[in-house]
């Protein structure tokens, strides 16, 4: 009981420090207006937004798009993976919202990946704790009901390319200057057997095997040939395809589609019920050299 009581206070305090803001008025649940037919109901769209993350939805299509809006590289802070679960726990309670499009408000960067300053120089508390919010964000994306598309829009390694290989369809922006990729070897780190098992189940063992011992971080072209990102597109037709993408899967009865991928997705079950235990502080300082 005490043990549960800290955890929600820990939890309250992370959303206290993230600043997320609820609409006053805001519904319990929206309307159901993405059960209805297209065009009977004119687009409707309700926001909301906090430091780091900007979220629409529109309910008459019940798709949602979220934007990382964390300068200078919408990097994975303890704030901004807490602000991200809460966004998504909100509109997967929300009935009028099946699916969601993560993209980037930032130009060039998609996301840079787990914000290295919070993995140096802190409390072995402050470690549990970030590394405890990293593993909810991927149960909570990997396992969501949602469709998930991610509109990759620059450049995204490692925790960035987590994100992305969590969403059900990647969609790249063709640029010569974007990079995707788990690159944590190059850091001089491993990374962790659940990005690993994601990164396998999109490209297959051997691409994965090469990509992750070398710490690759893949071209547009590259990623899109070993299946890393399953389409590329000019910037200005992003949105477009995006949506596109998303009406084709939600095309499809939901509970058919969402217990399929419950079943392709074992990995996330292993995690859920194995809870890893949190690297140790010296663990980190080592990585680190801090
Ligand atoms: C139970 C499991 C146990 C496992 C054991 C675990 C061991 C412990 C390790 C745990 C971690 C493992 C998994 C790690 C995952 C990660 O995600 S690690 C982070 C990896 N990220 C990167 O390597 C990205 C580095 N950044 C870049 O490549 C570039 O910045 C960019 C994203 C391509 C953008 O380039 P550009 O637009 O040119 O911007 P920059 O000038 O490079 O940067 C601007 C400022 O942003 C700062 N910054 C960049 N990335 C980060 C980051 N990840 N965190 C924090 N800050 C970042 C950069 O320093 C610049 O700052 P200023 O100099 O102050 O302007």
């Amino acid at each position: 009981m005490a043990a549960v009581a800290a955890a929600a206070g820990t939890f309250a305090r992370r959303m206290a420090r993230s600043g997320v803001l609820f609409p006053r008025s805001s519904p319990q649940v929206w309307p159901q207006a993405a059960r209805q037919p297209p065009g009977l109901l004119p687009a409707q769209r309700r926001a909301f937004s906090n430091n780091k993350i900007l979220v629409e939805l529109d309910t008459s299509s019940g798709v949602a798009t979220m934007k990382f809006k964390s300068p200078p590289v919408n990097s994975l802070s303890l704030d901004f993976l807490t602000e991200f679960c809460i966004s998504l726990e909100k509109l997967e309670n929300d009935r009028a919202c099946r699916g969601l499009i993560i993209t980037s408000a930032i130009p060039r960067v998609f996301s840079s990946g787990l914000d290295i300053t919070e993995m140096c120089g802190k409390s072995t508390e402050h470690y549990a704790e970030f590394w405890r919010a990293v593993q909810e964000m991927w149960i909570r994306l990997y396992g969501s009901n949602l469709v998930t598309v991610a509109a990759i829009n620059g450049s995204s390694p490692a925790g960035g390319c987590l994100i992305a290989l969590s969403c059900d369809y990647r969609i790249m922006v063709e640029n010569p200057k974007y990079v995707i990729g788990l690159n944590e070897a190059q850091l001089g780190i491993v990374a962790p057997f659940w990005f690993k098992d994601t990164f396998v189940n999109a490209v297959g063992h051997r691409a994965a095997e090469r990509s992750l011992q070398l710490g690759l971080l893949h071209s547009v072209p590259e990623a899109h040939r070993m299946g890393l990102v399953d389409e590329v597109v000019p910037e200005e037709k992003l949105q477009e395809k995006a949506v596109a993408v998303m009406a084709q899967w939600l095309a499809l009865p939901d509970h058919a589609r969402q217990l399929t991928k419950s079943m392709m997705r074992k990995t996330f079950r292993t995690l859920s019920s194995s809870h890893p235990k949190t690297p140790s502080r010296s663990h980190f300082q080592r990585t680190w050299r801090c």
